[in-house]
This record gives structure tokens, sequence and C-alpha cells, in this order.
């Protein structure tokens, strides 16, 4: 055990249940939560605190993280994490990317964005790449205005059709390189030991902790 002393100055600014998760999604909130666990970190969500949900008018996953972040920070007077984050498809010119919640419509239905996604590739005809990379910029930003980011990222292709029913979004059609299932197929456990997300936190772990 490690007295108060050694307990790094960044553990003590995040004590239990004073981080804001600034996200409206269900699927990321579980997965950020889990990834902070081993950290002793107990966040609370944007959701519980009633925060709006922000417009997102970046051009970048930074940018859209940042606003997430800062916006939760001011509102609620402690440190939030946001996570911005999407699907790029590399035939497709990197889309949906920074529109990726935005494909799913109003009823944030990802059976139809997933089906999109789908049929502009097959628009590109049988050749085109089924590449795709998953991307997750978070950003923490601190009461005081100051935020510091980072940026994940992890390769694979597309499945047709899709393929389980864990994780959340475009999951079931993701088949991360080198792996035999989709990550709507993996346990969390295994999709926190190659996502973008999980990639993502290993960076900011490693600043901040
Ligand atoms: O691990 C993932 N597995 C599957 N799909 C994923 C993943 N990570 C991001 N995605 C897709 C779906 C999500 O809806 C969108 C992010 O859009 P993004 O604006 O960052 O999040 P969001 O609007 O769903 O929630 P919020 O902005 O409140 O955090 O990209
Ligand atoms: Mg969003």
């Amino acid at each position: 055990m490690s007295g108060e002393g050694d307990t790094p100055q960044a553990i003590r600014k995040l004590q239990p249940g004073k981080l804001v998760i600034a996200s409206h999604n269900k699927g990321k909130v579980r997965e950020i939560a889990e990834l902070l666990g081993p950290y002793g970190v107990t966040p609370v969500s944007a959701g519980e605190l009633d925060l709006p949900e922000p417009e997102e008018t970046g051009t970048t996953f930074v940018a859209n993280a940042e606003l997430k972040a800062m916006q939760a920070a001011d509102l609620s007077g402690l440190p939030a994490l946001a996570d911005d984050s999407g699907l790029c498809v590399e035939a497709l010119g990197n889309d949906p990317g920074i529109f990726s919640a935005r494909w799913a419509g109003p009823e944030k239905d990802f059976r139809v964005a997933m089906e999109r996604v789908e049929r502009e590739l097959a628009g590109k005809g049988p050749e085109a790449s089924r590449d795709a990379h998953f991307i997750c910029a978070l950003a923490l930003a601190w009461p005081d205005g100051h935020v510091e980011w980072f940026e994940g990222r992890v390769d694979g292709t597309l499945v047709w059709p899709p393929r389980g029913d864990k994780g959340f979004g475009y999951d079931p059609v993701f088949l991360p390189n080198g792996e035999d299932i989709t990550f709507g197929e993996m346990a969390p456990e295994r999709k926190h030991g190659m996502s973008h997300r999980a990639d993502a936190f290993r960076q900011m772990v490693a600043a901040i902790f």
C-alpha cells in the first residue's frame, strides 16, 4: 500500500465521484468507467448531472472533444473528460469520421448507419478497400480552463452482415486486424486490449497519473 505522500498529484485531483464524463452515449460512458476502474476514479456522467448535449461544431475529433469537455467543466465546476470518436472508412475518404453519430439519425439507430456505410462502400465497386479505423480523441478539461488531449486509433476491416450484439455503435461490422471476431462479438475486456479508446486512455494515464 502506498501512503498519502506517495499518491501522485493527479490522482489527488481526480477524487472519486469528482470526474465528469462529458458524454450522453451510454455505451461510451460504460467503457470509460471500465477503463477508469483501475485508477479508483468513480465518474459521474453528463446525463446524471443533467448537463446539456452541446452542438458538435468542430471540424476535428480533438476540437469536438475539447468543446464537450470544456462545456461540462465550466457548467459543473469539476474536471471533465470527453471522448469524440468515430469510424473512418478509407474508401469513403474517411467518412463517416466526425459524423459517425450523425449517420445514425435522430433515433441513434446504428443499424441504419451501418447500412449506409455498406451501401456507400458497395457504390465504390467490388474492388474497393474495406479497410477502416476507429479514432478516439479524449479531452480532459480542468475547471481553470486548462485542457489536455490524446488521440488513439485501431485499424481493421469492415464485415457484412453485422456480427454480435456486444459493444455499441459500429462494433458489429468492425473486425480489428489480426482478430477473427468483431468488436460486437468481443467481451469488453478484450475490446479494451486493443481499442482506439483504450489507446487514447493509455496515453492519458501516462501523462496525468
Ligand atoms: O468503440 C466504438 N465502437 C463502435 N462505434 C463507435 C465506437 N466509438 C465511436 N463509435 C461511433 C459511434 C458513436 O456514436 C460515434 C461517436 O460520436 P460522438 O459524437 O463522439 O459520440 P456520441 O454523439 O455518440 O456521444 P457524445 O458526443 O455525447 O459523447 O462513433
Ligand atoms: Mg456526439
